[in-house]
């Protein structure tokens, strides 16, 4: 079975790179479970270590299985070259260490992952970059906040928690100009609903954790780039900086979650847009941001950028913190767990939880309401779903 780029996305991500045949017809690729490898002689192995001969080294660094799920992902994403990583935090710390030095301005949107957020301020403020949050939903003010200085954009379209999108053509656009990259964090969406690289971004990061494995039993990240930047990320970044290498076994199972990753997108939205669509219609919610809604924000270009409108949701319900409380306790098929993506439908409350690092003063300012709350929808049946957020919504 050879599979190439004229095959659709639903066939690549099964198939590509792999050949059964010539793993003694294994219809599953084995797991390369091994921490280093021999040389044949010194100068081998010198060979190797200096790059004049292709070969794997140590695991930290490369490995026959992270190879293939690397070479599958950048496919996907339409990138030139992948790296993964023991999680998506390990994935977005490799990135920065190996391209910033201090002095460094990055811009950022105004909302982003918890830890994302803890890292750029708790970590790359710390050794003198410049972070400035800017509202990315309008191209023109980052536009207007480039300087000499700045080196990377950042953002997440849609933003974890408040599904805030920023049009990545559009500021990849302005950021080429200036000489600006641009890194998208496309955990919310998969390249199955939108690919950063192929509207001008730079760098596509996601953590595999979520919908790419989609069940719930890895932790895992990855980055999609040019062959350049990605070698500078493998050898600087997750050689030396962080080792957030991603184990073996651990990448079997993102690639056997990802075999599925279409049909449990079309599933999983399907079950969204129902949600969404009653949520709003209850007298108890106050508001619902789901880019598949008429009244979201952003829904013309949620339907030019994203193939699908996702599985994520964020809702408010009246009456503020304590009724989310309340809401989220008397859950009973929803799970009160952080992450996403999974075929478990989750639950949670941002600003006690994935936000939590933020301060209350900051959450204000960045629009991470008390009241908000955050879904993901799985792929249980939708009925199901229904009725455990009527009864608890009681
Ligand atoms: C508990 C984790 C959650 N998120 C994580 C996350 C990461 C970081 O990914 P690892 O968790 O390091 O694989 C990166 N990028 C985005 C948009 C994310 O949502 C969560 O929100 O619930």
């Amino acid at each position: 079975m050879s599979v190439n780029k004229t095959n659709a996305f639903e066939t690549r991500i099964i198939h590509s790179f792999y050949n059964q045949q010539e793993n003694k017809g294994a219809l599953v690729p084995p797991v390369y479970q091994t921490s280093t490898y021999s040389f044949s002689s010194a100068e081998e192995g010198a060979a190797c270590f200096s790059g004049e001969k292709d070969g794997y080294i140590y695991t930290r660094i490369n490995n026959p299985t992270l190879d293939l799920l690397e070479k599958r992902i950048a496919d996907l994403e339409g990138g030139e070259a992948a790296i993964v990583f023991s999680s998506g935090m390990g994935a977005i710390t490799s990135t920065f260490w190996s391209l910033v030095v201090p002095g460094d301005e990055i811009l950022v949107d105004m909302t982003v992952y918890g830890c994302t957020y803890s890292f750029f301020h708790g970590g790359l403020e710390r050794f003198g970059l410049k972070v400035r949050h800017i509202d990315m939903s309008d191209p023109t003010n980052v536009a207007n906040a480039i300087t000499e200085n700045t080196r990377a954009i950042f953002f997440e379209s849609p933003a974890n928690p408040d599904m805030r999108l920023v049009d990545i053509q559009a500021v990849s656009q302005i950021a080429k100009c200036n000489n600006v990259i641009v890194i998208v964090d496309n955990t919310y969406c998969t390249p199955y609903m939108q690919q950063p690289l192929t509207l001008g971004a730079d760098i596509a990061i996601h953590s595999l954790t979520k919908y790419m494995s989609g069940h719930g039993d890895v932790v895992a990240g990855a980055v999609i780039t040019t062959k350049e930047i990605a070698a500078k990320i493998r050898m600087v970044g997750l050689k030396d900086m962080t080792g957030a290498c991603l184990s073996p076994h651990d990448a079997s199972l993102v690639m056997r979650g990802m075999k599925t990753l279409p049909v449990r997108l079309e599933r999983i939205v399907k079950n969204a847009q129902i949600v969404a669509q009653y949520l709003e219609s209850h007298p108890k919610i106050a508001s619902v941001i789901y880019p598949g809604l008429p009244s979201f924000k952003q829904y013309e270009l949620a339907k030019k950028q994203m193939k699908l409108a996702g599985g994520m949701i964020a809702c408010e319900i009246k009456g503020g913190l304590e009724s989310g409380k309340h809401f989220l306790n008397r859950l009973n098929l929803f799970s009160r767990a952080v992450s996403l993506g999974d075929c478990e439908s989750l639950a949670q409350h941002p600003a006690s939880m994935t936000h939590s690092t933020y301060t209350p003063e900051e959450r204000q300012f960045y629009g991470i309401s008390d009241g908000l709350l955050r879904l993901s929808i799985g792929l249980e049946d939708v009925n199901d779903l229904i009725e455990d957020l009527e009864q608890a919504l009681q």
